[in-house]
Formats: C-alpha cells, sequence, structure tokens
C-alpha cells in the first residue's frame, strides 16, 4: 500500500493527475500514434466497451489469485481498469481529483449508516 506518502511524485493524486494531463493532450491528436487518440476517435462506445472488458478481466484475475496465490495480475488488471476509467472521465470532462473529493467527501461516513440515511432505502 501507498498510504502516507503524499508529496512523492508517485502519489495517487500525483501520478493521476499527470496520466490524466496526457489523456487530455491526447484530445484531438493522431490516432495512428496515440492509442488514446484512438479511443476519443471511435467514441462513447468503444470507451465502454474497454470499461467492460477491464471490469470483466479484473473479475477473473481476482478468481484465478484466489486458486494461484499470486495477485501480480489483480494489480496488472486493475491498473487497465484505472487507465479506461481516466480516459471515460476526460471524454465527459471530468478528472480524476473530482473522484478524489467524491472520495474524500464520503471518508468516515460508513456505507451501512449511508444506506440507511437514504429515502429511498
Ligand atoms: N496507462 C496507459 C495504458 N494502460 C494500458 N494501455 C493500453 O490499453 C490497450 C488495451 O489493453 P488490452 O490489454 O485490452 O489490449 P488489446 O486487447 O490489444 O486492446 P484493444 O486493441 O482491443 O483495445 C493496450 O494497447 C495497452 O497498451 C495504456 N495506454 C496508455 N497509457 C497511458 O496513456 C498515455 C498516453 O498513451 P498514448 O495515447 O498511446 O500515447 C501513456 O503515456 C500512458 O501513460
Amino acid at each position: 500500500m501507498s498510504t502516507g506518502n503524499a508529496g512523492s511524485p508517485n502519489d495517487e493524486a500525483g501520478i493521476l493527475g499527470r496520466v490524466a494531463a496526457t489523456i487530455e493532450s491526447r484530445k484531438g491528436a493522431d490516432p495512428s500514434t496515440s492509442y488514446v487518440a484512438k479511443l476519443f476517435s471511435k467514441g462513447d462506445d468503444a470507451i465502454l466497451k474497454k470499461i467492460g472488458e477491464e471490469a470483466t478481466e479484473t473479475v477473473m484475475a481476482a478468481k484465478d489469485a484466489r486458486v494461484s496465490g499470486d495477485g501480480a495480475k489483480v494489480l496488472y488488471e486493475v491498473a487497465d481498469l484505472w487507465f479506461h476509467s481516466l480516459v471515460l472521465l476526460a471524454q465527459f470532462d471530468l478528472s480524476p481529483q473530482q473522484v478524489l473529493d467524491e472520495l474524500a467527501r464520503r471518508e468516515g461516513i460508513s456505507g451501512i449508516a449511508e444506506k440507511a440515511a437514504r429515502q429511498d432505502s
């Protein structure tokens, strides 16, 4: 785990912010030289398809890891999922910082208590 490393060049906000900035810079770039530009050129459905694929591959890697005891593939697949989620956020002009802010807003609020307090629960 990398908690407690705020200020490191690889702290969570740092690396997410840098990759998000690179992704943003690919809007309108040449799809023949950039994977992200290629995804943007294909539009919503192609990006959403990748999210679905990477989520499924994450599930499969976790099931395999329970058998093999090797979690390395889980890390690899979650990185793919997070990366494609960053592309999705950029497609909707949203930023990883906004997701971090939402997590910070929820910090300390029990999921059980939050669900019980919902009007429609
Ligand atoms: N972090 C990533 C990253 N993670 C995964 N991928 C690519 O995501 C693609 C999909 O992975 P898959 O395992 O599903 O491979 P695949 O089945 O061949 O994929 P498809 O061709 O079917 O989409 C692969 O081409 C990976 O190389 C990434 N591509 C780019 N980045 C970051 O985005 C930046 C910009 O990339 P470009 O736009 O390509 O310059 C890079 O500098 C990196 O920081």
